[in-house]
C-alpha cells in the first residue's frame, strides 16, 4: 500500500501529477454508444453539448467480432470532434479480457490527452485499479499526456462491493463508482434476469386483518421494495468518505421511461451525481432527476438567507431549520451553480427564482 509520503507521486518518469482533488464537474448523464455501431456512430458529434459525458464504450453490449472495429472508431470519433463542454469517457474491456491491453495501449497514445475518464468495469479489489494505475502512468509517460486521466470502477461483483473501501482508496485517479446491477445480479446470484431497476417479487405485504384464512387471502397492500438500495447506499458512503462521485448505471427497459425516472430519482436522492444512459431517450430523463429542482432551490435558498450567519436555529413554513439543514440546503445551492454554468436553460430557471 502506497503511504501519503508517496500517493500523489506519479508512478512513470514523466507521467503528469495526479490530482488531489477530483473536480465536480456535472455528469448527470454518462451517454454509452458503441463506436462500431456506424449508424450510432454517427450521431455521437450532434450530441455534444446535449449530454454531460459521451463513453465510448468498449465491453459488454460489444460483439467480440466488432472489438477491434469498436477500439478504432473510438479512436476516429474522438480525433475528429470537437467536445467542447461534455466530457469524453470510455469503458474499457475487462481486466481478465484478451482485449484490455490492447484498448490501453492503442487509446491512450491515440486520444490520451482528450479522455477524461476510463471506466473499468468488474472490479474485483485495490489490485484491479494499481494495476490500472501504473499502465496509465507508463502509457502517459511515454505519449507525453499532459494531464492524468481518471479511473472509474464499475461495482459489478460480489468481491468488489466487500471491497469497496479499498477501491476507492486505490489511487488518486478515482474519479468515482458505478453500480452495475446485471453483473452484480449474475454474480451475486440473485434470482433475476433484468438489467438494473426493480422486481414485483421484491416486496412487503401488508399485515392481514386478522390470522383468518378468509383475512389472510383477502387483498391486501403491497409494496415493492427496491432491490438496490443497500448496495447504492454502500456506494455513496464510500464514494463521500474519498471525496469521489457516485452513480447509478444502466436501467435496460428503455420503453419504461417511467420506472426508469423512479429509479434515478431514487439514487439522486440518496446522493449519487448521474447515471448511465444507454439510449438517447434517457438523457433527457437523467438530466431533469439530477439536476435539483427549481422548488428545491427556491426553499434552499430561502433557508440559506434566513439563517444569517448559519448557526443557530430558526422557524421557517412551521418547520426548523438549523445548521445541518443550512448544510443539505448549501448542497443543493452548489449543484445549481455548477450546472447553471453549462445549461443555459437550468441558469434562466434558476436565476428566475425569487424568494
Ligand atoms: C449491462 C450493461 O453493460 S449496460 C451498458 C452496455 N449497453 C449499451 O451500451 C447499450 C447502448 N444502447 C444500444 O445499444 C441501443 O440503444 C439499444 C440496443 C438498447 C436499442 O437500439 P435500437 O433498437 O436501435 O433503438 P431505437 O430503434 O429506439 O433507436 C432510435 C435511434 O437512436 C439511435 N440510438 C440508439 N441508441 C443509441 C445510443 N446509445 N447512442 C446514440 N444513438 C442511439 C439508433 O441508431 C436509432 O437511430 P435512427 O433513428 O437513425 O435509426
Ligand atoms: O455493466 C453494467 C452492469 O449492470 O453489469
Ligand atoms: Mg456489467
Amino acid at each position: 500500500m502506497r503511504t501519503s509520503k508517496d500517493f500523489f507521486r506519479p508512478l512513470a518518469v514523466g507521467a503528469p501529477a495526479p490530482l488531489r482533488e477530483i473536480p465536480a464537474r456535472p455528469s448527470r448523464a454518462i451517454h454509452f454508444f458503441d463506436p462500431s455501431n456506424e449508424k450510432m456512430a454517427a450521431k455521437i458529434p450532434a450530441m455534444v453539448g446535449t449530454v454531460d459525458v459521451l463513453l465510448g464504450n468498449l465491453e459488454d453490449a460489444v460483439k467480440a467480432d466488432n472489438k477491434v472495429a469498436a477500439r478504432e472508431g473510438l479512436v476516429r470519433i474522438a480525433q475528429s470532434t470537437d467536445f467542447g463542454p461534455t466530457q469524453l469517457w470510455t469503458r474499457i474491456n475487462s481486466l481478465d479480457s484478451p482485449w484490455v491491453l490492447d484498448d490501453l495501449t492503442t487509446l491512450v497514445p491515440a486520444i490520451g490527452e482528450k479522455l477524461d475518464v476510463i471506466m473499468v468495469p468488474k472490479v474485483q479489489g485495490a489490485e484491479d485499479i494499481h494495476y490500472v494505475d501504473r499502465l496509465l502512468a507508463q502509457l502517459e509517460a511515454k505519449a507525453g499526456i499532459s494531464k492524468p486521466i481518471l479511473v472509474h470502477a464499475i461495482l459489478e461483483t460480489a468481491r468488489g462491493v466487500a471491497n469497496i473501501e479499498e477501491i476507492c482508496a486505490a489511487s488518486p485517479r478515482m474519479q468515482g463508482l458505478s453500480l452495475g446491477p446485471a453483473d452484480l445480479a449474475a454474480d451475486r446470484r440473485m434470482k433475476t434476469t433484468r438489467v438494473g431497476g426493480g422486481h414485483p417479487g421484491y416486496l412487503v405485504r401488508q399485515d392481514p386483518a386478522s390470522s383468518s384464512e378468509d383475512d389472510i387471502n383477502a387483498p391486501r397492500a403491497i409494496f415493492q421494495q427496491d432491490l438496490w438500495h443497500y448496495t447504492i447506499a454502500r456506494m455513496v458512503d464510500a464514494c463521500a468518505m474519498h471525496g469521489i462521485y457516485p452513480y447509478y448505471g444502466p436501467f435496460g427497459d428503455i420503453a419504461d421511461v417511467v420506472a426508469c425516472e423512479d429509479q434515478f430519482r431514487n439514487a439522486f436522492l440518496l446522493g449519487c451525481v448521474g447515471t448511465w444512459s444507454l439510449h438517447p431517450k434517457q438523457i433527457a430523463i437523467a438530466n431533469r432527476v439530477f439536476s435539483p429542482s427549481v422548488e428545491d432551490i427556491k426553499h434552499a435558498r430561502r433557508v440559506v438567507a434566513a439563517m444569517g450567519d448559519g448557526t443557530g436555529a430558526v422557524m421557517l413554513d412551521g418547520k426548523m431549520e438549523d445548521d445541518a439543514s443550512l448544510k443539505q440546503c448549501l448542497v443543493m445551492v452548489e449543484l445549481a451553480e455548477q450546472l447553471a454554468a453549462i445549461d443555459p436553460e437550468l441558469k434562466a430557471a434558476y436565476d428566475a427564482i425569487e424568494i
